[in-house]
């Protein structure tokens, strides 16, 4: 039986994980994390902490759908004082937190993925495939979600995005435009435009554009549940138990 630790355990994904643990064969909830009381009722004897040390110390692996700064926190326990497998779902990062999670993961294994879903995984594969086979279009992505998401553009559209310009050999920093307003002039050849729009309770949708004079194409994918994604974390920690410290994603765990 895999022991999971939760960081973000009274957010919207953190409570479907509970669910999800009390009905899986393999794994069970054994600690959570929290800043101030836990919403939720958890199976007794589960530790209910607000210290990342004691988080880490009660589990065999860690899943954290949290915020960057709670990320952050995790991350720098590792580096600190050493840790558990991590598989870090939150979204948002800056440069210093992304850099601490590439130290993180020569102490231990962390897998990283801005979304958990199959589907996605596979829509990666795709849109590097096509970006590439479709040099000539433009490549525009929107992606949609609900009006609580706090970061922009979603960590799944930049995900798609750098598969997308990395096809072309084109850096994502240069070519990225996420907003346009007024007398902005026309397209540009290489530019990727990532846009967001928030709204209700969209799970997640996540729409690539691939257009060009005379013909376009779009690869959708839209989440309709967020079991989702606590689930593909739960597959996710089961698999990362057994690796050895690196940084995996997605694809390592599904075999893509
Ligand atoms: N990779 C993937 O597949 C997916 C990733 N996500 C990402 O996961 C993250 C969480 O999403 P969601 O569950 O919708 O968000 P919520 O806002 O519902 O939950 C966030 C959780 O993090 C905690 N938290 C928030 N701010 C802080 C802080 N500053 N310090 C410590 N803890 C904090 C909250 O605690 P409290 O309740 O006390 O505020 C809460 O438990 C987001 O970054 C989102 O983009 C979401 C879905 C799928
Ligand atoms: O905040 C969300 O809800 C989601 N966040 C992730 C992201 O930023 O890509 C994944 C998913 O789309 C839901």
């Amino acid at each position: 039986m895999v022991n999971v630790g939760i960081v973000g355990s009274t957010g919207r994904v953190g409570t479907l994980l509970i669910d999800d643990l009390a009905l899986d064969q393999e794994a069970k909830l054994s600690a959570c994390h929290v800043f101030d009381k836990l919403t939720k009722s958890v199976p007794e004897g589960t530790v209910v902490t607000n210290s990342m040390k004691e988080l880490l110390n009660s589990c065999d692996v860690v899943i954290d759908f949290s915020a960057p700064t709670a990320t952050q926190s995790l991350l720098e326990e590792v580096i600190e004082n050493g840790g558990k497998p991590l598989v870090i779902a939150t979204t948002g990062f800056n440069k210093h937190q992304q850099n601490l999670l590439i130290e993180a993961s020569k102490i231990v294994p962390i897998l990283y993925a801005t979304n958990m879903s199959l589907g996605v995984a596979v829509l990666n594969k795709l849109v590097a495939l096509a970006s590439k086979a479709l040099r000539e279009f433009d490549c525009e992505i929107v992606e949609q979600h609900h009006r609580y998401k706090v970061d922009s553009p979603s960590g799944t559209a930049l995900t798609l995005a750098e598969n997308a310009a990395k096809a072309r050999d084109l850096d994502l920093d240069a070519v990225r435009v996420s907003g346009r307003d007024g007398e902005i002039g026309a397209r540009t050849k290489d530019e990727i435009g990532v846009m967001s729009l928030r709204g209700g309770d969209i799970v997640g949708r996540h729409t690539v554009g691939l257009y060009n004079d005379g013909e376009f194409i779009e690869l959708n994918h839209t989440a309709t549940s967020r079991n989702t994604f606590s689930k593909g974390a739960i597959k996710a920690s089961k698999w990362l138990v057994n690796q050895e410290p690196g940084l995996y994603s997605i694809n390592d765990c599904l075999g893509l």
